[in-house]
Formats: C-alpha cells, structure tokens, sequence
C-alpha cells in the first residue's frame, strides 16, 4: 500500500470513522458505569480494528490513525486495545525474530491474539533493570519458568492487561546458567483463547478507575511458576540456545526500542490534544462577551482583554512548532530504526536522548497549555462537556507514562553531559548536539529577529549544559559518583529541558525558511514562530540573562513586543485554528464548536443529566427526607 502522508491518513481515516455504521453514532458516556464505559469503547475500539484490517494499514500507518484526534472520538474514555496497537504489535515486529514473526502474526491481524506490553511493576517502573518478574530456562524441558516472587513484583499498570488482553510481552529477568541476563521480553498466553479465563498459574485483573482514561483497561497479572516454551522468548536482539547458551543483543538497550518508538508516538500524539484544546479555547473566547459595554454597545469578547491573548495565543503558536518538531523526530525514528535493524546501532543514542526530551518536554508543555486554556474558558471549562477535562488528563498520563519526564530528562542530561565532556562518540553529522562542540553563536540579540531568539536559546542550552557537567565533574573528585549526580539532579534537568528548547526552535526555523509555497503562509509562520520564541523568553527570563546574553533591558523589550505579536496574531486566530481542520464531532465540546452555539449546547447537555429525568428525583426522598434533615 502507498505510505500516506500524516494528514492525509487522518483526513482519509477521519472519514471512514464519522460515517462507518458502528463509529458514527455516539454516546454521551458520562452517565455511563464503569462496565457499560468499558463494553461502549471496547465495542468502539474493536470496530476500529475492523476497519483498519479492512483499509491494510501498515504499522506506521495505524499508529498514526490512532491519534488522538481520531480516538478521542472513537474511544473518549481510552482505547482497551492502544497499548495492543502502539507497543505490543511494534513489540512483535521489531523484537520478535522473522520465525516468530510468521508464528504469530496472523493470529494477531486476525484478532485471535490480543495483546499487552507489561513491564512496570507495583515497585518498580522507572527503574527497568530492578524489574523482579524472573524468566528462568531449564534445558531439560526447554521452557523458561516466569514466576512472580511476592506482590510487589506483580505487573501493575499495562493497558488492555484488565479484562482485555489474552497475550502480553512480559519484560522478565532472564537467568540462564544460573546467570542474570537483564530485562528480556517474553510472549506470554495469559487467558484461553476460547473462554478468555486466565490460564493456570495466571493471576490477572483490572487496576481501578484513575484521573482520567478510565477504559484503557489497566491491569495488573502473575505469574505462579507459569512454563514457557524456549521459543517463546522474543528473539531478534539475544537468544537463548537450547543447551541454554546465551548470545547477547548487538546493543545492551535493544530490548527497549518498544520505549524509544512509544516516546516519539506519544510526543507527536500529544499535540493533538494541544490542537483540539486550543481550538476549543480560541471558538468560546470569541463567542464569549463579558464585561462593561464598549462604544459599539456591546459588551466585549473576552479575547480582547490583553490577559486573556495571553491565556491562549502562545499556545496556538506552539501548536505549529511542536507539531512540525515532533514530525521531523517521528522521520528521524523512521531511518534510525531501520539502520538499527540493519545492525548498525550509531544512531541510537542520540535518537534515545531526543526521544526522552522531547517527550518530556511536549507532554510537559501541553498539559501546562491544555490547563491554562481550561482556565481561560472560566467555570465552563470546569465542565466535562467543555472536553477540556478530559484533554488536561490524557496529555498529563503522557508526562507520567512511557518514563516519567524527570527520569527521562535526566537520561538525555546523561547524554549531553557527555558529549559536553567529550567521553562519548562524538556526534554525527546533523546530530543535534554538535552546537555543545562548538563556540557559542554569538549572533546579538535583538528583539524581532527570530535568528536572534534561536541564538540566544542555543546559547541557554550550551550554558546549561556545560555548566551542569563542569560542576558534575567537579563533585565527581570529591564524592561518590551516585552522589555526585544527585547534587546536580535539578539543573541536569534544567540542562535537557534548555536543549529541548533549542532542538524545537532550529527544526522550525528549518520549516519556515524551506517554506516556499506562499509568501503569505510564510509570514504567517514567521509570526507564529515569533510568538513562541518571545512567549519562551518571557517563561524563562532568568536564564537568558544568565546564559542567553539578554539585558535586562532586552527582557522589558522583550515583554513589550510579546504583547504586540499578540494582538498581531489575534485577528488570525480563527483561520489558524480552523486550519488544524478539526469537524465538530471529533471535538466535541460545548465550548469549541464552528458555529459558536455555546449556550444552546450546554443547555442540551445538561438535558442528559439522569437527575433531571424526574421532577423530583427517587434519591431526594430516599436519602434526605429519610434522614429528618
Ligand atoms: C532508561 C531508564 C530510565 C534507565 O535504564 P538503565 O538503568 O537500564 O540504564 P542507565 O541509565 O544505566 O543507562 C545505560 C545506558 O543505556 C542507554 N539507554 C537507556 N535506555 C535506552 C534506550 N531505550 N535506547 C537506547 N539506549 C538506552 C543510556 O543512555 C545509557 O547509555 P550510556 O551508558 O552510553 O550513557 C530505564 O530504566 C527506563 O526506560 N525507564 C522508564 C520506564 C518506562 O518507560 N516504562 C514504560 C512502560 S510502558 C508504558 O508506560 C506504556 C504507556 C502507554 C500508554 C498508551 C499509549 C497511547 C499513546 C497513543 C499514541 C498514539 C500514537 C499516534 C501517533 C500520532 O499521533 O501520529
Ligand atoms: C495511564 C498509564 C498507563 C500505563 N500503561 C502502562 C503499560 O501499558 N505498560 C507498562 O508496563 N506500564 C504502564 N504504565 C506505567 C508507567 O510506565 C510508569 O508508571 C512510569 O514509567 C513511571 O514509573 P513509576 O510509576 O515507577 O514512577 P516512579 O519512578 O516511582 O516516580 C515517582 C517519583 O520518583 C522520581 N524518581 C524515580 N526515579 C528517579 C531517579 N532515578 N532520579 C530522579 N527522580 C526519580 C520521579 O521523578 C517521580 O517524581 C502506565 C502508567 C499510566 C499512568
């Protein structure tokens, strides 16, 4: 099949799903028990699967349907079968060996195998190596015995794990000889594939309800001494002979490649999310009207107020620079894979260390945004129907899941401190961290100039960077290395967010000046891009007069000309939210419709209460009067 670009899939694909017989009617689900949640998006969920079977999309082409653009309307509450789709099918085809492969595959596009990715554990998800689930081979019988040592070792967490999933990769402690091998993956049958009641020795269950995506269908299994044929282990990267003989994986981390491709997913995804948010905002800030009447006799849009341009425009702006940097990333992930595949794993580390800080850092910004843009509808924000809710805690899963931000910034921190110290390899060329190696850009600042903004963030990251190691390597002679890292944790951290910073910033840039189509989406773009960088000067101030080379007369400059490029953009807000291209139905709010019907809407909704179906609710005479209130 032709691969299709990213809005292309969804433009097709947003179709098929608004008019596919079991898709296009919706529920409203918030009335709706846990149970009756999780059969209305499994059913969804599985409808989808259909259609993605019956249009044969590729891998690459499904993840990109699942976005949340898409799912968000197909499954509000959480998709049962995401962590089937984005890890535990990419897990199978890219850690799975080409036998295994042709083993399973077809049972898995037929639907007879579902599956989950379970690694995190009740004590243990950040730190991977500590995982105490243990594969132990016996070559007698050929089988690895995967056996769950107490509770706290029990799997805790994987999507679709609760009453979904009949397989799961299982991340286990390989031992063989007697020897730890690390964290390999295990393809497990946890529930017949007739009754679906969990196999014997299997213990297997649903987490409970949780800020937010109730029917991703979190669960949690172990395992009592369960046999696993040797064949079962998923074998591209180690092996394990029969005789129980080892052979390691060409890189030490290629058991984690699942992670690295999720981050890069999840960071393009959540964006999405910032996408439908911002279009929600920008719709209820110009159809709503509060305050002393104008000259016009009309009370004002609330957009007109400089504080609320504030709220809501700079996130309109990153919107277009964190959805182009993302991209750039998912095609960098692309190639890098395939190298990899090929057994040439120099890129990885690198790709590694952009994946954990931009995931970080786009997870981080977004619910920051998606909040803030709450905030700026007022009280109706605070209402499920506005979608807002929802959006806020799907994006913050993302700072929590696929590695906590702080211990991913922290792996990239690794990377760069590092490259800034010269004991790593030193960079490829177009990596993204050769500017450490060099003298910083000495371009002077000067507001208006985006080549300027983009110098001054590289020179915040330089200084970070090579302040951070400078002291790291100080501390080294002096105390234990553990130690030593733990003194400097919340400037590495500052250290990777500052590269991150300068990461997005050049990939736009990069954007803009390949921009050829159109004089006037180029100027568009400018300004765009000249907001982020003025609104990302104004968050982090301190640092660009402490390494940026601003004065604190650029900073008053600077808070001035955000100001101004903010009533610039305000009367291009509508078309630049209308271009994301969003129908109403895949928003769904009351707030962000295309028609500005707001108030009507939330009437509707309030309809839908069951506490409105009587005049006097059963409740009210069960409860209060019952109790001589
Ligand atoms: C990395 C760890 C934090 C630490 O690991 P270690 O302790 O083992 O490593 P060290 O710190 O000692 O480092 C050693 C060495 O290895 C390098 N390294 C580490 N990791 C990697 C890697 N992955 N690849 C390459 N190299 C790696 C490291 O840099 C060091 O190198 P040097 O020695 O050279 O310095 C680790 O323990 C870890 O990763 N922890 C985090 C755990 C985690 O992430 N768990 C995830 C569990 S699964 C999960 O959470 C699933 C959530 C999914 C929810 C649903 C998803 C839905 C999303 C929808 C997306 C839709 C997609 C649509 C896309 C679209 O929109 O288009
Ligand atoms: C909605 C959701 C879905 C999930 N789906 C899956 C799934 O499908 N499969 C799966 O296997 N897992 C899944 N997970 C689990 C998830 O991957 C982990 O929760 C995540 O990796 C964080 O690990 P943790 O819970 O151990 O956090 P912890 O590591 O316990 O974090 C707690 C705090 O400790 C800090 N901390 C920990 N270590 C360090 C360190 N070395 N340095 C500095 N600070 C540190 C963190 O920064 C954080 O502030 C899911 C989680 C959620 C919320």
């Amino acid at each position: 099949m032709v691969s299709r670009n990213r809005s292309q899939v969804k433009d097709h694909l947003g179709s098929k799903v608004l008019n596919h017989p079991e898709l296009r009617n919706t529920k409203a689900t918030e009335y709706m028990s846990h149970e009756e949640k999780y059969r209305y998006n499994l059913s969804r969920a599985t409808a989808m699967l259909k259609l993605i079977d019956e249009e044969g999309m590729d891998v690459n082409e499904i993840s990109k349907v699942m976005s949340h653009t898409v799912s968000g309307f197909t499954t509000p509450d959480g998709n049962p079968l995401a962590v089937h789709q984005v890890m535990f099918v990419p897990t199978l085809m890219n850690q799975a060996d080409d036998d295994q492969v042709s083993r399973w595959l077809g049972d898995v596009f037929n639907g007879t195998i579902v599956g989950t990715y379970a690694q995190t554990e009740l004590s243990h998800g950040t730190f991977v190596r500590g995982l105490r689930t243990t594969a132990t081979y016996d070559p007698a019988s050929r089988t690895f015995d995967l056996h769950t040592p107490d509770v706290s070792a029990a799997k805790w967490w994987p999507g679709g794990l609760g009453t979904t999933a009949n397989h799961a990769v299982v991340m286990a402690q390989l031992y063989t000889d007697g020897q730890p091998r690390g964290i390999h993956p295990f393809m497990v049958a946890i529930r017949d594939r007739e009754t679906h009641r969990p196999l014997p020795g299997i213990t297997v269950g649903e987490i409970g309800p949780k800020l937010g995506q109730n029917t991703l269908n979190n669960g949690y299994l172990l395992f009592d001494h369960v046999k696993v044929p040797r064949e079962n282990m998923l074998m591209r990267n180690a092996r394990v002979n029969e005789d129980g003989s080892y052979t390691k994986p060409s890189h030490q981390k290629a058991s984690y490649g699942t992670m690295v491709f999720t981050r890069v997913a999840i960071a393009l995804d959540t964006v999405d999310a910032l996408q439908i948010a911002a279009t929600i905002a920008a719709r209820y800030s110009i159809v709503r009207r509060q305050g002393e009447p104008r000259d016009d006799g009309q009370e004002p849009q609330i957009i007109d107020y400089q504080t609320q341009q504030l709220k809501v425009l700079p996130h309109i702006a990153a919107c277009y620079v964190l959805r182009a940097s993302t991209a750039r990333l998912w095609e960098h992930h692309t190639h890098v894979t395939s190298e990899v595949r090929g057994g040439d794993t120099a890129l990885l580390p690198e790709l590694h260390a952009t994946a954990c800080c931009l995931k970080a850092l786009v997870t981080q910004d977004c619910s920051e945004a998606i909040e803030a843009l709450r905030l700026s509808c007022g009280g109706h924000g605070y209402m499920t129907a506005s979608r807002l809710p929802a959006l806020y805690a799907y994006a913050t899963a993302g700072a929590t899941y696929e590695g906590e931000n702080t211990v991913l910034l922290l792996q990239t921190a690794r990377y760069l401190v590092k490259q800034a110290g010269g004991s790593h390899a030193p960079p490829a060329a177009g990596s993204a961290v050769t500017y450490l190696s060099r003298p910083a850009d000495d371009t002077p600042f000067a507001v208006g100039s985006p080549a300027a903004y983009v110098a001054a963030v590289g020179r915040v990251a330089r200084g970070r960077v090579t302040e951070v190691a400078a002291a790291l390597q100080a501390d080294r002679q002096t105390m234990p290395e553990a130690d030593a890292w733990n003194q400097s944790l919340v400037q590495l951290v500052a250290a990777a967010l500052a590269h991150g910073r300068y990461f997005v910033v050049r990939e736009f840039a990069e954007v803009v000046s390949q921009q050829s189509s159109s004089r006037a989406i180029q100027q568009m773009l400018q300004l765009l891009f000249s907001v982020y960088l003025a609104h990302a000067v104004s968050r982090a101030e301190g640092d660009f007069i402490t390494y940026g080379g601003l004065t604190p007369s650029d900073i008053r400059l600077n808070r001035r000309h955000l100001l101004r490029l903010l009533a610039e953009l305000r009367p291009h807000m509508i078309p630049l939210t209308d271009a994301f291209d969003l129908p109403d139905r895949l928003i769904n709010s009351t707030l962000g419709a295309w028609d500005g019907d707001v108030y009507r809407r939330m009437f509707e909704q309030a309809s839908h209460s069951p506490l409105n179906t009587d005049e006097v609710p059963a409740s009210f005479h069960q409860a209060m009067l019952r109790s001589k209130l």
